[in-house]
């Protein structure tokens, strides 16, 4: 089954077709890919991939077309998809939005950790979208991952802002963790190592079982000693209230964004 990314050497969309070819879900002959700065002479160590110059060319070669532009770059395209199964990446791009190519629409929202084939990318189908449909949709996010099929197009705006933000929460507790660190002269080196040691090997022993956090959170608690006494300053501090504001403000945003990219109706 051929299958095209339009931005295809994007953050995701480079990200799929690494893991696309590495899974062996796509042989190279089967991807068909387009970006706006040109073909590449080696995609991914693969020579013979199909790239094409244009949106119409893509459609014209492939029978499920990624859609993995920002969403303001979405409008532009103009993309004419009769009868094709229509894979959008896009945040805030709705499906009333995406149907006017005329493919069959599913909104699917990936992470930055598609990079190392650990993104959770659920998926939303609109109507028209078969059950071979959501094999294929299955199928290629498990190039990047796992997924979860969601009930309601609304969903998406809610997952496009958790498990679509990727590493950037991590990363501001990492940031600041190490800026903590920093001023109180630990060097840069050990800083960093520190955060890393909370942020990612704390999380590590969560994988899996997330639904345990309350558990552990109240085994820390249970010592009444130095992490406890953390955890409580946090909490006064509106630890919880700050990551609520900053769930509600991204999703906010993602309803917000198809009119944003400049979408008339
Ligand atoms: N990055 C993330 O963590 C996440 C992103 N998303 C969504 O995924 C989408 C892609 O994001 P991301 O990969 O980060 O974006 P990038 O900016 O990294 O990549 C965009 C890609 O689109 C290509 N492109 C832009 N305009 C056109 C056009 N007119 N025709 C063909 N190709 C075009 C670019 O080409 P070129 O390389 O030549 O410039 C590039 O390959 C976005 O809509 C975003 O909302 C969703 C969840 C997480
Ligand atoms: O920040 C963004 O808009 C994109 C979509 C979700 C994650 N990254």
């Amino acid at each position: 089954m051929r299958t095209g990314i339009i931005g295809a050497t994007g953050w995701l969309g480079s990200a799929l077709g690494a893991g696309l070819l590495s899974r062996g879900i796509s042989r190279p002959d089967e991807l068909v890919l387009l970006n706006r700065s040109g073909p590449r002479p080696d995609y991914h160590g693969y020579e013979n991939v199909i790239w094409v110059a244009n949106a119409a060319d893509l459609v014209a070669q492939s029978e499920v077309v990624v859609v993995s532009v920002r969403p303001e770059d979405w409008a532009a395209l103009k993309l004419k998809a009769d009868g094709r199964l229509i894979i959008s990446f896009m945040a805030g791009i709705d499906a009333r939005t995406l149907s006017r190519c005329r493919g069959r629409i599913v909104r699917a929202m990936p992470n930055a950790a598609a990079e190392i084939g650990a993104s959770y990318s659920p998926f939303w189908a609109a109507e028209g979208v078969s059950e071979a449909d959501r094999a294929t949709v299955r199928r290629l996010l498990s190039a990047i991952g796992t997924t979860d099929e969601l009930e309601t197009e609304a969903q998406i705006d809610l997952m496009t802002a958790l498990p679509g933000s990727g590493a950037a929460y991590p990363a501001m507790m990492a940031v600041a963790m190490a800026g903590f660190m920093r001023a109180q002269g630990v060097s840069d080196v050990i800083a960093w190592r520190a955060a890393e040691a909370a942020v990612v090997g704390g999380a590590r022993l969560l994988e899996g079982r997330m639904a345990e956090a309350p558990e552990l959170l109240a085994a820390y608690r249970g010592y009444r000693g130095t992490t406890a006494a953390g955890i409580e300053a946090a909490e006064a501090a509106g630890f919880a209230k700050a990551v609520t504001v900053a769930l509600a403000a991204a999703t906010d945003k993602a309803r917000r964004m198809t009119i944003d990219a400049g979408d008339q109706v």
